[in-house]
């Protein structure tokens, strides 16, 4: 488990250009070392704009998209194509307008796909993916993901992972159905915070005044079944990329001294 790292952006659009160029960065480096690169997508409105900002990055094609395993932290369990689907909104921010390897992208069902309206039977499966892929290396059923990005909700939940819910307790399955999630729409599936642990880095990103609360609560000790962020970490890295405001109430011991 890695100690937490913070890094702080003047705004929101910086914080998702800089993540963006980081990105880039590790996924060439990753391919440089072993010849593909792994990265757990995060939904909402950070991570997004992350893909946004990627494919509008001038190295995005310094990437060998072609080596590229994408899966994904949670999905909406809504039907294919759905507005709100994770899936649908990293598509347009970058995944169709890269030469990605369509076998290598890893979805988890929709609502309306192999399993119909059974989210558990979509996460059994997304867990049945996950151990198919793992190689010895990574002692376990979840590949060792170069990175895991995740948003951070202002409870701090990541991914679909909430304060106290049956997920945050979850020590044996590595994805879940999320019913009844706080954040709608209500269904959903998710890793569990043993499998995002499994990650080389976790990037946990976020911005405004309303997560700052949460960010702090994270940094400063809270357990993570009150605050499922303060779980998510890295085997080697966990960053914090923060814009000012969601740093706000960060203790100075982790931000770094003003230039
Ligand atoms: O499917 C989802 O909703 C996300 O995976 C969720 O975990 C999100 O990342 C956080 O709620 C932060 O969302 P924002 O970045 O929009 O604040």
């Amino acid at each position: 488990m890695s100690n937490p790292q913070v890094v702080v952006h003047r705004d929101g659009d910086l914080l998702a250009a800089a993540a963006a160029a980081r990105l880039v960065t590790r996924m060439v480096d990753a391919q440089a070392a072993r010849g593909y690169a792994s990265v757990v997508l995060t939904g909402g409105r950070t991570g997004t704009a992350v893909l946004e900002h990627l494919n509008r990055n001038g190295a995005r094609d310094a990437v060998d998209w072609s080596r590229v395993d994408l899966y994904w932290g949670d999905e909406r369990f809504l039907p294919s194509g759905h507005p709100e689907r994770n899936e649908t909104q990293a598509r347009a921010a970058l995944l169709d307008h890269v030469a990605l390897d369509p076998s290598r992208v890893h979805v988890m069902e929709p609502s309306d796909g192999k399993f119909g309206d059974d989210p558990e039977a979509a996460a059994s499966a997304y867990a049945d993916l996950l151990a198919s892929v793992s190689r010895p290396e990574d002692h376990g059923d979840v590949p060792s993901f170069d990175v895991c990005m995740l948003g951070v909700g202002e409870e701090g939940h990541v991914a679909s992972v909430f304060p106290a819910s049956p997920a945050v307790y979850e020590k044996e399955r590595t994805v879940v159905a999320v019913r009844n999630c706080p954040k709608p729409p209500p269904t959903r599936v998710s890793l569990t915070l043993s499998s995002v642990r499994c990650a080389q880095e976790v990037w946990l990103m976020t911005t405004g005044e309303g997560k700052a609360a949460a960010v702090a609560m994270a940094l400063t000790g809270t357990g993570e079944v009150q605050l499922p962020a303060a779980g998510a970490t890295g085997r080697r890295r966990t960053l914090w990329l923060l814009d000012t405001a969601a740093a706000s109430k960060v203790p100075a011991l982790f931000k770094p001294p003003l230039a």
